[in-house]
């Protein structure tokens, strides 16, 4: 059977589902739009002059990516006009970006990171773009959008999803009805969808971190993986298998495939307790993703989406993945506390 289009998915989720409006429709249709232009860029590489670094630095003080400010500008671009959008917020860029007043307003707020996993670049292995869609507060019509407007918590989101940028190019999305994922027929320039209802195992014998922070993590965190790495000998009595791509899109993307837990905990120092992950365009969004599939996200001990932002590029300390896993970290917070 043919698969269905991005296109037919969405029109079915308004008609059936009600969960998606003309509006939402047209915004995810423009963020594909724009990931399939991004892929394009990607698949050039050093053929399209796209590779390597930039001179300037962005808000996180990181030095900009070629790609990284070329895949910002097509998503601003592709979704400046279409008049579904109050504002957008990137990764990329210190403050909020306003539709410019020639265009229309719509209600929607976009963020994203156009480009995760950026040190993987130049190297050729997997990177994305990852998004969340907010409505703009009811209180802002009529006047400018601000800031604050964007600092609502990640249960509020009405959209999130990413493209992963691999051997296939694939687009994982929910509207708050399950996990769909896409994939980009390179002939045809269609998304297809290809994996339907998309779910994480309950248990899994995987888990994903960056080893050489260890002496900074936080103690649970530590227990949790000084157990993973004891085996089947150890109080887990299974052996466990590591896997980290660095690219959080990918390493997410392989745990909603086969399960796992991805982790980039807060640590002891107090310049990194809070963290390495931006929550409101990385930890938010995935975590819609992972809860939507059946998994569980947690800043170390308390559920993500919980979380009332403060600052749009807050950073945040994530584990998120298979329930079983994710909770005996959670766990493991709590018995730390009682001690
Ligand atoms: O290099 P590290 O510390 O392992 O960090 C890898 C993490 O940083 C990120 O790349 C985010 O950074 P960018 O958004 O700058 O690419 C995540 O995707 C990934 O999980």
């Amino acid at each position: 059977m043919k698969n269905k289009s991005l296109t037919q998915y969405l029109v079915e989720q308004q008609r059936q589902e009600g969960v998606v409006s003309a509006e939402l429709r047209l915004l995810i249709e423009t963020v594909a739009r724009a990931c399939k232009a991004i892929s394009h860029a990607v698949g050039k590489g050093a053929l399209g002059g796209v590779l390597g670094s930039l001179d300037s630095e962005n808000v996180q003080g990181e030095v900009q990516k070629k790609l990284d400010v070329l895949s910002n500008e097509i998503l601003l671009d592709a979704n400046e006009w279409g008049g579904h959008l109050a504002a957008m917020a990137s990764e990329e860029m210190e403050t909020i970006h306003l539709i410019p007043n020639r265009y229309p307003k719509g209600e929607y707020l976009l963020l994203f990171d156009p480009l995760d996993g950026s040190s993987n670049i130049d190297v050729n292995v997997s990177i994305g773009t990852i998004f969340s869609v907010l409505r703009a507060p009811a209180d802002a019509s009529g006047r400018e959008i601000e800031e604050r407007d964007f600092l609502q918590p990640g249960t509020r989101q009405v959209a999130a999803g990413y493209a992963v940028y691999g051997p296939q190019t694939m687009l994982v999305l929910t509207v708050g009805n399950g996990v769909v994922g896409f994939t980009l027929d390179r002939e045809t320039g269609a998304w297809r969808l290809t994996h339907d209802d998309i779910r994480i195992p309950e248990q899994t014998a995987e888990f994903a971190i960056n080893m050489s922070n260890m002496r900074h993590w936080e103690m649970p965190v530590r227990r949790y993986i000084h157990e993973c790495l004891a085996g089947k000998e150890g109080p887990l009595g299974k052996n466990y298998n590591m896997r980290w791509v660095a690219s959080m899109v990918a390493d997410v993307h392989r745990i909603l495939s086969r399960g796992g837990v991805f982790m980039y905990p807060r640590d002891e120092r107090p310049s990194g307790k809070a963290g390495k992950l931006r929550l409101m365009y990385e930890a938010n969004p995935m975590s819609f993703i992972v809860e939507q599939a059946g998994g569980v996200a947690i800043d170390g001990e308390h559920r993500i989406l919980d979380i009332e932002p403060t600052a749009l590029h807050q950073r945040v300390g994530v584990v998120l993945g298979s329930r079983e896993e994710v909770e005996r970290v959670q766990r493991y917070h709590r018995e730390a506390q009682q001690n």
